[in-house]
């Protein structure tokens, strides 16, 4: 991987990465101390909510957010669709998500990143997934979660798969590390790695669902580098407020006693979705595989 996006994402490690809509957001989000912002035309609960194509935000946007902040800035494309990622690369964005939270452009192949000199962040919900995404190009891993739901199960489900799966592999004997990568769908090279090393190559947000700062907390035990939310902090009744808070538990993640100080006084938190209450169509997890 390219130096200058190893450090970047040296930058981002133990951080939390806003969604925003519009700069008053982004700048609540420097404000809070996010690590970094992701661009988007609506959080992930009111896509949700209001239906239709979601697609990359107007570069307008985009550009007045770079403007108005000092942190990186990220922006999502659709799965498969190069042609966006390549006005975001345009724009001049430091990072792009391919992110199943925007409806598919493709169904079947997602974006070449190696492409591209902008480097990629894109989901998923098991190590054969995130292999397969690491081939293409992807310089960080997000575990999908279920995005604007409010509901964290979905993003302890996929993290505590993602680091079960790569501690079998560590203790798996060589000659067994082919047929895994067979089964798993994912790259032999890749596979090796992750048996070397006990990790993936790259570095491996949690995201989707996040909404309270004990669930960051709870990600950041569970092993992830950082946490990106998004309408757990916007859909809550309090966003300032909020956004500090989850700033603060994933720096004190380990720590209860100041995690009590840290959650107390929020005002609401959003209301969540059950996830059996959402149709199996209207899963975003389930997209781009
Ligand atoms: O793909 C994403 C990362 O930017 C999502 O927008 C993220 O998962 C936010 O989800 P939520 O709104 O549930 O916090």
């Amino acid at each position: 991987m390219d130096k200058k996006i190893i450090e970047l994402n040296e930058k981002l490690r133990g951080g939390v990465i806003m969604d925003v809509v519009n700069v008053e957001q982004a700048k609540i989000a420097e404000e809070a101390g996010a690590v970094a912002v992701m661009a988007l035309e609506r959080v992930p609960a009111d896509i949700r909510k209001d239906g239709g194509v979601a697609r990359m935000s107007d570069p307008k946007l985009i550009e007045e957010i770079l403007e108005a902040v000092s942190i990186p800035v990220m922006a999502k494309v659709r799965i498969g669709h190069f042609v966006e990622s390549q006005i975001l690369e345009a724009i001049g964005v430091d990072y792009i998500d391919e992110s199943e939270v925007l409806t598919p452009a493709d169904d079947n192949y997602h974006i070449d990143k190696k492409e591209f000199e902008t480097p990629f962040v894109c989901g998923a919900r098991n190590l054969g997934e995130a292999l397969r995404r690491i081939g293409e190009g992807a310089s960080m891993i997000r575990t999908k979660g279920e995005a604007g739901t409010g509901n964290v199960v979905e993003a302890v489900r996929h993290m505590r798969t993602v680091m079960s799966q790569i501690r079998k592999l560590e203790n798996m004997p060589k000659e067994e590390l082919m047929t895994a990568a067979k089964e798993m769908g994912a790259p032999y090279d890749l596979v090796l790695y992750v048996a070397e090393n006990g990790k993936l190559p790259v570095v491996n947000f949690a995201a989707g669902g996040i909404a309270t700062p004990a669930d960051a907390a709870l990600m950041m035990q569970l092993g992830c580098d950082g946490v990106f939310v998004g309408s757990g902090i916007f859909k809550s009744s309090n966003p300032e407020k909020r956004a500090k808070a989850i700033v603060e538990a994933v720096r004190n993640y380990d720590d209860p006693k100041k995690l009590v100080e840290i959650s107390k006084n929020l005002g609401e938190t959003m209301v969540g979705l059950e996830i059996s209450e959402i149709a199996e169509e209207n899963l975003y997890a389930k997209r781009g595989i």
